[in-house]
């Protein structure tokens, strides 16, 4: 057994596992699919059956079997079996078919994977690093066995979707959010690694869970969680010089403090902030194409003023600033309204970044009154109230615009602002509406409508492969801009006159590539791009793509 276990020594000089081992190792292994020849050089013979297959039968394998499963998150659950086996063909599965799979791997079944994550639990995946390893996290990251690790996604699991806070439950979140990289963009998935920053949780549910899997205690304070943090980042530097730390679902206040902290000092986004930010100027941006109308002239107002509220605030803003309105005129055109009322200028309770979106108003709790007085263009979910966008809501928007603009953003399904059904019913299918889920095709009135999904998941690959590709010392809120435009161009006049909001994912990979190369454009144009510039962008981005393949 032990010799059929050893690893050998390659002319390249990198060790190749044989035996049961090679069979357990998921980057490595081929499963059925190793040639005779190959089962007798590696110590295989035995240990498969005797078919030789080919990836595509392999596949065909897999999808045969999900064919037949009904649950989603029996689905996922045999996803993730499949990845921890065979790496190559989970992701040519994935692959084959974005638009089946990505609800799959991520919203919203993984909104129940994480919240039965301590049940479902197998085996490890990623890195844990709780408040007990302070002052050694450095030592504990040499633990993970790649080296060129390109990008950390952490999360503290303070605000996994809109399911709060579900502490080390919400590490299903990086693993999906990294998986889509590669399923989205074709980063290779070497050297990703998801990260659960364990700083215990809120959550008294789970902390008296007997399968609970993290710390269970309350969360640290917060100047231990930014000293936690601070560690965390110069650690992974260190570690993995050149990384790339992608921030995801911290509490809202905690997510805002660490970007406005680290995105100038290191290269590092948070997709809730920046990444939604894109997608949401992305979808108004064709929606606008559709209407006819220009960003100037809206009125753009959002229920929910945490970390995606403000984050899209201000991408808007900015735009907006880059089309001649001063910083002053663009906040005008935007109102927020939180949990407490609109933020108004005689508010006690706000944040130094809600502070900036405050006009001299009346005060309100009455969020149709706030419609009927501000008159939106564009409405925006992200409060994770489900079902806030009331007929009421959405009847008075109505009465003021034509084609009313209507997003919820709120994860998973069932924290939805609206659903299509409800946008385009209330609206008497006027609304242009899309969801941070995929809802299906709706008919009203003989017509047939098309929800979009506005989700992050259309820019944070792109990014994550710009980033992979250009190196650059840090990413710039032009970056998300640029992210944004390059997706809404990608909505060619038959996808409009469709009624769509964003590409299509049947070519997710294709849409992520394009919008990856304008990406890398402006990297190298504004000087962020560490890397020599190729002659051909996209055909160079083209070369480093992970091809799932043996
Ligand atoms: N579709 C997408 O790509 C994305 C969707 N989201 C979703 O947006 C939601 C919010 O995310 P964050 O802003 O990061 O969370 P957050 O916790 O930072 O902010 C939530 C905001 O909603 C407000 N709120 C809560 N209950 C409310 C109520 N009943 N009425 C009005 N406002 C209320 C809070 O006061 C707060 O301002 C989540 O459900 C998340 O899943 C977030 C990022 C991306
Ligand atoms: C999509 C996403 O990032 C969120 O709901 O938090
Ligand atoms: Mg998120």
């Amino acid at each position: 057994m032990a010799a059929n276990t050893v690893t050998n020594a390659q002319p390249d000089g990198h060790n190749h596992e044989v035996g049961v081992a090679l069979l357990h190792d998921p980057v490595q292994n081929k499963g059925t699919a190793y040639t005779r020849e190959e089962r007798r050089e590696w110590g295989l013979e035995g240990l498969l059956p005797h078919a030789v297959e080919t990836l595509d039968r392999q596949v065909e394998r897999v999808l045969d079997h999900l064919a037949r499963v009904k649950d989603d998150l029996d689905q996922y659950s045999y996803l993730m079996d499949l990845e921890a086996r065979n790496e190559t063909v989970f992701y040519k599965a994935i692959m084959s078919d974005p638009k089946r799979f990505i609800p799959i791997l991520y919203d919203p079944t993984v909104a129940d994977a994480c919240e039965a994550f301590g049940n479902l639990y197998r085996r490890p995946r990623g890195m844990y690093i709780t408040r007990h390893m302070k002052g050694r996290i450095a030592e504990v990251l040499r633990n993970w066995p790649e080296k060129d690790v390109r990008f950390v996604c952490v999360s503290t699991g303070g605000r996994i979707l809109g399911l709060g806070d579900i502490g080390a439950n919400g590490m299903g979140i990086p693993i999906g959010k990294l998986q889509l990289y590669t399923a989205c963009a074709a980063v290779p998935p070497k050297g990703l690694l998801p990260v659960l920053l364990d700083i215990g949780t809120t959550n008294e549910h789970l902390r008296a869970d007997p399968f609970y899997l993290g710390t269970r205690e309350p969360p640290v304070p917060e100047h231990e969680l930014d000293e936690l943090t601070e560690e965390f980042i110069q650690a992974v530097n260190e570690v993995f010089p050149g990384i790339c730390v992608h921030f995801e679902d911290w509490k809202g206040t905690d997510a805002i403090r660490m970007l406005d902290r680290y995105k100038d000092k290191v290269l590092c986004y948070n997709d809730d902030i920046q990444g939604t930010a894109a997608v949401a100027l992305a979808g108004i941006s064709a929606g606008l194409k559709q209407t006819g109308g220009k960003l100037q002239d809206q009125r753009i107002l959002f229920l929910g003023a945490g970390s995606a509220g403000l984050g899209i605030s201000k991408l808007i803003a900015a735009e907006l600033q880059t089309l001649g309105l001063s910083q002053d005129e663009a906040r005008k055109r935007i109102r927020l309204f939180d949990v407490n009322g609109l933020i108004e200028s005689s508010r006690t309770d706000l944040t130094e970044t809600q502070k900036l979106w405050a006009q001299d108003e009346a005060p309100s709790k009455n969020f149709v009154e706030v419609v009927d007085r501000f008159k939106p263009t564009v409405l925006i979910g992200v409060s994770t109230k489900a079902g806030a966008f009331t007929r009421e809501v959405i009847e008075t928007m109505s009465r003021h615009t034509a084609r009313p603009i209507i997003f919820a953003l709120s994860n998973p399904t069932h924290k939805a602002e609206c659903t299509a059904e409800q946008a385009y019913t209330y609206s008497k299918g006027k609304a242009l509406f899309a969801a941070g889920v995929q809802f299906d095709e709706f008919e009203y009135e003989g017509k047939t409508f098309r929800p979009g999904q506005a989700n992050n998941f259309y820019i944070y690959p792109a990014i994550g492969l710009a980033t992979y590709a250009a190196r650059p010392r840090l990413l710039n809120d032009e970056c998300f801009i640029v992210a944004a435009h390059a997706t809404a161009d990608q909505i060619g006049p038959s996808l409009q006159a469709k009624g769509m909001l964003f590409p299509s994912q049947d070519q997710i990979v294709e849409t992520e590539i394009t919008t990856a190369t304008r990406i890398v454009e402006y990297m190298f144009e504004s000087g962020l791009a560490t890397v020599e510039r190729p002659v051909e962008i996209r055909s160079w981005i083209e070369s480093l793509l992970y091809n799932p393949t043996y």
